[in-house]
């Protein structure tokens, strides 16, 4: 069988299902979201909504969205939350197999495709994907326009840690983090939760670390200020779109950002690369 083939949902969306000797994942074109990763003979890395139903247009509640070119709410009502790069369809420029069995997949999201009203700049943004036994998501913004341009972003990674009531992260101690419009710091030396969690933690070490009982995913980001923390609980997953009442228990998103007051103001000709990795320990 071949390792990475192109399929199409039957709901129509496409996407790429690798699977080599160290893993098994999806890619969905839309997005250029990473959907599943599961090192062969490894619990499943990544979460996905039982409810979610896969039709275009919909960002897909699970595995690695990709939030640009603005993460959360915009100041501006009729802009989408977290930027409109997830509901579009990105191209896939390369693809490789690489000889330490790993895959290397590179999308790019055309100009042509960004609609204007909310981004009128010149830009590249392109993502890339390698899968092996751990998975990294890159996402490259380069400004080709005359101005520079502001982001904020984030790769809103949902874990899939199957017991919430069973799960703490660390690498958080002692850092600022923002939370339901409150400034608080982590005391503890891990974080547990009990209650609706929807944190924006800033200045953060690279690495954490998620216990759960399938084992202890690490997690590390680079080129990003602040990492997001968030599970919806039980009133906000009653709230949200396909996202089962119980999908709370076994799910938590741990996202490599740029987010607040961390905005990336990138100069024309440059680039700038926020990535994430993860893998079991
Ligand atoms: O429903 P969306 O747009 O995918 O957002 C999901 C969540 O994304 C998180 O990153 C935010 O911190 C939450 O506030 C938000 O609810």
């Amino acid at each position: 069988m071949e390792a990475i083939r192109r399929l199409t949902h039957p709901q129509g969306l496409e996407y790429l299902l690798i699977d080599t000797p160290l893993c098994r994942a999806e890619v969905y074109l839309q997005g250029a979201q990473l959907a599943s990763f599961t090192p062969k003979g490894a619990a499943p890395i990544l979460w996905m909504s039982d409810s979610e139903h896969k039709k275009p247009g919909f960002g897909l509640r699970g595995g690695v969205p990709i939030c640009w070119p603005w993460f959360g709410m915009h100041e501006q009502a009729d802009h989408p939350q977290h930027g409109f790069a997830r509901k579009l369809i990105w191209q896939l420029v390369d693809q490789q197999q690489r000889a330490d069995g790993s895959v290397l997949l590179t999308l790019e999201l055309p100009q042509s495709a960004m609609p204007s009203q909310f981004w009128p700049y010149q830009c590249k943004l392109e993502a890339q994907i390698e899968l092996g036994r751990t998975a990294e998501v890159q996402l490259t913004t380069t400004n080709l326009d005359q101005l520079a341009f502001s982001i904020t972003q984030a790769l809103h990674s949902y874990f899939a840690i199957n017991d919430i009531h069973n799960t703490r992260v660390h690498g958080l101690q002692g850092c600022h983090y923002l939370e339901f419009g409150e400034q608080k710091v982590d005391q503890q030396a891990f974080v547990e939760f009990d209650a609706e969690t929807d944190r924006v933690y800033q200045g953060v070490p690279l690495q954490q670390k998620i216990e759960c009982p399938n084992g202890t995913l690490v997690v590390e980001r680079s080129n990003s200020r602040s990492c997001v923390l968030w599970n919806p609980w039980i009133a906000k997953a009653q709230r949200l779109d396909r996202f089962n009442d119980d999908g709370y228990l076994d799910m938590l998103c741990l996202e490599a950002s740029n987010a607040l007051d961390d905005a990336i103001t990138i100069e024309p000709g440059q680039s700038h690369t926020l990535a994430t990795r993860f893998g079991w320990e």
